[in-house]
């Protein structure tokens, strides 16, 4: 049984990938020092006759790696291993400096391009909205990072007198007729639009064109606005970091 864990700036994303079926476990990242806990009592409850084999981590928070590896380890029966710009990932990199691309940039990029066998794009809504962009042969090109849809609601109640902090939600309108629809309108259709565009400039750019996957935790908010979307999966993070274990373990056999 494989375990892979996506930890991000909001979220820690844990699945476990038992025969066909994958299990699902999250924990805000403010709890993070009940990963330990967490993790036993999902596997008391799900899989109790299976052992974990093996563990694949992306982090995206360094301090908390070592922890959350030291957490898992009374688990762990067999290897781990987080991933990094070094990982055979079937990625090769034409950046300044691959080191410091985020490992869920980089683990998302190699699941859409083996996903579509082409030319192809990963546009993650989360903390951040981050796009990341894989060009012919496997390399990825670069990308763009913005505020993440709720890191920009967030903005504005810390940064203004009048401005509340906002749930967000599916714009009803463009119009917005208060100030709560107007921050939602702004900010999911602003998003929406910029996406749009960078994914434009980035064709322009390159010459031909990108399949485009979409993911993150702010995804089901922002969908109805996209226009070009060939696959929706919001686990493509976990599914991404199973694809690249199961290369690393044909590469050892
Ligand atoms: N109640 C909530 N608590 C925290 N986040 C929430 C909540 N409701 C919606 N969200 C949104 O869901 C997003 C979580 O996105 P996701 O599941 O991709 O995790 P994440 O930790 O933000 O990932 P990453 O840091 O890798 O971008 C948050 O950024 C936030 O915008
Ligand atoms: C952009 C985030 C925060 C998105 O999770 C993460 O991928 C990250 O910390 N990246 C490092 C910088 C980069 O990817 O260029
Ligand atoms: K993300």
């Amino acid at each position: 049984m494989l375990l892979a864990i996506d930890i991000g700036n909001t979220n820690i994303k844990l699945g476990l990938f038992c025969g066909g079926s994958l299990i699902k476990f999250s924990i805000a990242l403010a709890d993070s020092h009940l990963f330990g806990e967490g993790l036993g009592e999902l596997i008391r409850q799900n899989a109790a006759a299976e052992k974990i084999t093996a563990a694949m981590v992306s982090s995206v928070v360094p301090l908390l790696t070592g922890q959350i590896c030291s957490a898992l380890r009374p688990y762990l029966t067999g290897e781990l291993h987080i991933v990094s710009h070094r990982t055979n990932t079937g990625l090769s990199y034409s950046l300044h400096h691959p080191e410091r691309l985020g490992a869920d940039r980089l683990v998302a990029a190699a699941w859409a391009y083996h996903h579509f066998g082409a030319p192809s794009a990963v546009i993650d809504f989360g903390t951040a909205t981050t796009i990341s962009v894989t060009g012919h042969s496997g390399v990825f090109i670069g990308g763009a990072i913005i505020p993440g849809l709720r890191t920009m609601a967030r903005a504005f109640s810390e940064h203004t007198a009048a401005l509340p902090l906002v749930e967000l939600a599916m714009p009803l309108s463009a119009l917005g007729k208060d100030t709560r629809e107007a921050i939602i309108s702004g900010i999911v259709y602003g998003t929406a639009g910029a996406v749009s565009r960078i994914i434009y400039e980035i064709e322009m750019e390159i010459g031909y064109n990108l399949k485009i996957a979409i993911t993150g935790g702010n995804m089901p908010l922002i969908v109805p606005c996209l226009e070009r979307v060939d696959v929706a999966e919001p686990d493509l993070l976990l599914k991404g970091l199973k694809q690249i274990y199961e290369r690393m373990r044909q590469a050892w056999m």
